[in-house]
């Protein structure tokens, strides 16, 4: 066999691996990246380096649930029906205050929601429930019903005791973490740094988004796409425009990114075509080659390989191959680079909408609306889902997992979907309704 034979045999000779193989392959090359601090206000979005442990107790004291009286309990236990028992009052505690006396029995503290409750009052009566009198001089509550000690007083420690651990590392800071992060001081938090992310593509038929469509070309939709999705997994893609389809210029873009960035991501020029350059330049070193098929659809020409320590996935040009290819693969890498717990899309249980009836010897993950009905949830696969439709990316919520045995499946029948990130769009479409 001559050198050239030998291209075109590899070409067409691929070795398919599983999805989870292909996956467990590129992932042990996804090394967490160093840390960062970021004022807290940043930080939504990032993911924490470190676990944070309560540093003190919250709420740090016994806190007063009502506007009202802080009282001792008991002393309204000697109470016939309908009598009024009057305390001294000896205090008053306005939020941020520290009581200036503690109650003894027969006296009581005014206190406002949210403030300390003195030392000796183990109850705190809602301003409602009292009446207030003078009596030479001095102001006196007085308390009709009996109370209960510990009524109206949330204790100190309630919510989180001191050295409790509040957020795992890992976790992905969302508002309620702010709050957490806010209440324990941490006006700066250490997260992982982002991926710097490289995205270019390839097809000598593209043409940028401000370019007329000209006869023959197509706009590139991908790179953008790449880009919101890169930056919706937390990553910092750099944009490296789109290249002619030249192996030489293939090669030394490749080279420059793979040295530059954390990851290095390109669409198009995957399959077995006469100007698919990526496919090529990637078997051309084919020691460093992790995978050129995957026994999947839409996207069974994705590719990945490693290069000086750092990943290249190259995802097919078919615009819905290169979305369902970006999940699989390079979406968790990414998050991975950020330290996620869960890198992976997560696995749900929906009943399928509507028939499909599509099957073939690859899994296939079917783009699919989510909506949910009488509290079940349900997966609609989109009008049209061949690996070279774009336009129903938009309607996508989750990918219906077909495996390869079926036979096609009916409506009612029970689905896993894999969720993608982001809000349900499936339910826009039932506002109003
Ligand atoms: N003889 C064979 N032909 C094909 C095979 C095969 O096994 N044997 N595989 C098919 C499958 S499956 C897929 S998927 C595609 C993969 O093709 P490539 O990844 O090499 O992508 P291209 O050929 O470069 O482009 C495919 C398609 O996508 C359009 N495209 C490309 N880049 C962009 C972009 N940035 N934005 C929007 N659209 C893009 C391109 O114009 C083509 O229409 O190959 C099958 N063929
Ligand atoms: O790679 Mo293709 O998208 O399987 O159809």
């Amino acid at each position: 066999m001559n050198s050239r034979e030998e291209v075109t045999h590899s070409k067409f000779h691929r070795k398919a691996l599983q999805v989870k193989e292909a996956q467990s392959r590129i992932i042990e090359y996804a090394k967490v990246l160093d840390t960062e601090e970021v004022p807290l206000y940043q930080s939504p979005g990032r993911y924490l380096a470190e676990p944070v442990y309560a540093p003190h107790p919250f709420p740090a004291f016994n806190r007063s649930g009502m506007d009202g009286y802080a009282l001792i309990a008991a002393d309204t236990e000697v109470m016939n029906e309908g009598d009024l028992i009057w305390l001294d009052i000896v205090d008053n505690i306005p939020c941020g205050a520290v009581p200036a006396v503690d109650i003894r029995r027969g006296t009581a503290a005014r206190i406002m929601t949210g403030a300390q409750v003195p030392q000796g009052a183990d109850t705190v009566v809602m301003l409602e429930a009292t009446e207030s009198r003078e009596v030479d001089g001095l102001l006196q509550v007085g308390i009709r019903k009996l109370h209960k000690a510990g009524r109206n007083v949330t204790p100190i420690g309630f919510e989180l005791r001191e050295g409790e651990l509040v957020l795992p590392a890992g976790r992905m800071i969302k508002a309620g973490d702010i709050a957490v992060l806010a209440a324990f001081g941490i006006p700066f938090v250490k997260v992982i740094r982002r991926p710097k992310v490289g995205i270019f593509a390839t097809g000598t038929e593209l043409l940028e988004v401000h370019e007329p469509l000209v006869p023959g070309k197509i706009r590139n939709s991908n790179s953008p796409m790449l880009e919101a999705l890169v930056r919706e997994s937390g990553g910092d893609p750099v944009m490296l425009g789109a290249i002619v389809d030249d192996i030489e210029l293939a090669r030394s873009k490749v080279q420059m990114a793979l040295e530059s960035y954390d990851l290095v991501i390109t669409t198009g020029g995957v399959s077995v075509g006469d100007y698919d350059i990526m496919g090529d330049l990637i078997r051309e070193n084919s020691g460093d080659m992790l995978f050129n098929k995957v026994t999947m659809r839409p996207g069974s020409v994705t590719t990945a390989a490693v290069r000086g320590g750092t990943l290249l996935l190259a995802l097919s040009g078919n615009p819905g191959a290169c979305f369902v290819g970006f999940h699989l693969f390079a979406r968790p890498v990414i998050l991975q680079m950020q330290g996620a717990v869960q890198p992976f899309l997560p696995e749900w249980t929906a009943v399928l909408g509507a028939e499909y009836s599509k099957v073939n010897n690859y899994t296939r993950f079917v783009r699919s609306r989510l909506e949910i009905h009488e509290g079940r949830l349900y997966a609609y696969p989109v009008s049209i889902d061949e690996s070279s439709v774009m336009v129903t990316i938009k309607d996508s919520d989750c990918l219906i997992v077909v495996p390869p045995e079926e036979r096609g499946l009916s409506a009612g029948d029970s689905v896993k979907v894999l969720k993608l990130p982001g809000e349900i769009r499936g339910l826009e479409s039932m506002a109003g309704s």
